[in-house]
């Protein structure tokens, strides 16, 4: 990266900074779009605090998410997912990453546009299946068929996640570029 492209990229997170006052930027989309790894440069790049709420809802059950999964069941892992995310979004300042269904029930989406600014991580199937694959820590993808599962859930979850207040495409370039892309699209969309 050249000297003034850093310092224009360093120059526009400032001026988000500024005109987000505050607010919560919360990043929503499918498992392996990139909310953790994405959201936690941007959060560096906003000097902001970063969170994510399957670390949070771990954290507080003392167990791993496919864990809480099978012991627990879904219903219940959402239900915590809800509450988590209401007590994050009264934080000032954060980054927060989403798990994929969250934004997904219906109660925690209307709490995500009453308290934040939402952000839909895109990614096309190809991309994500070769993302999610490098890992085993996603239960609902332990199926017979993981490509077919992910593919599903896409076509059952696209139109909701459009409802989140801009879309950027989680390109395979290094994860600090997507921040970038994220940066210059919600400075794009808090100018209209
Ligand atoms: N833009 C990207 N290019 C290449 N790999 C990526 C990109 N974004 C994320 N990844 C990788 O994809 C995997 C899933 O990312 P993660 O942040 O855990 O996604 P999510 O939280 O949305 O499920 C990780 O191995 C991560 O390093
Ligand atoms: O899409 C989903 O329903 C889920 C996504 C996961 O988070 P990531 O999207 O961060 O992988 C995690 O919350 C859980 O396995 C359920
Ligand atoms: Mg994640």
């Amino acid at each position: 990266m050249s000297k003034t492209d850093g310092g224009s990229r360093q120059g526009r997170a400032r001026a988000l900074a500024g005109r987000l006052n505050g607010r919560p930027l919360v990043l929503v989309g499918m498992m392996g779009a990139g909310k953790t790894t994405v959201g936690r440069r941007l959060a560096a790049r906003l000097g902001r605090q970063f969170i994510d709420s399957d670390e949070e809802i771990e954290r507080a059950a003392q167990m791993s998410i496919p864990e809480i999964f099978e012991q627990r069941g879904e219903g219940e892992f959402r239900a915590g997912e809800m509450r988590v995310i209401s007590r994050l979004l009264k934080e000032k300042d954060i980054v927060l990453a989403t798990g994929g269904g969250a934004f997904v029930n219906p109660e925690t989406r209307a709490l995500v546009k009453a308290g934040a600014l939402s952000v839909w991580l895109k990614a096309d199937l190809d991309v994500l299946f070769e993302r999610v694959s490098r890992r085993s820590n996603r239960p609902l993808l332990k199926t017979a068929d993981p490509r077919g599962t992910l593919e599903k859930l896409i076509a059952d979850r696209y139109p909701i996640y459009a409802e989140a207040d801009i879309t950027v495409m989680s390109r395979d370039v290094p994860q600090d570029n997507v921040a970038a892309d994220v940066i210059t699209a919600l400075l794009d969309h808090l100018k209209n």
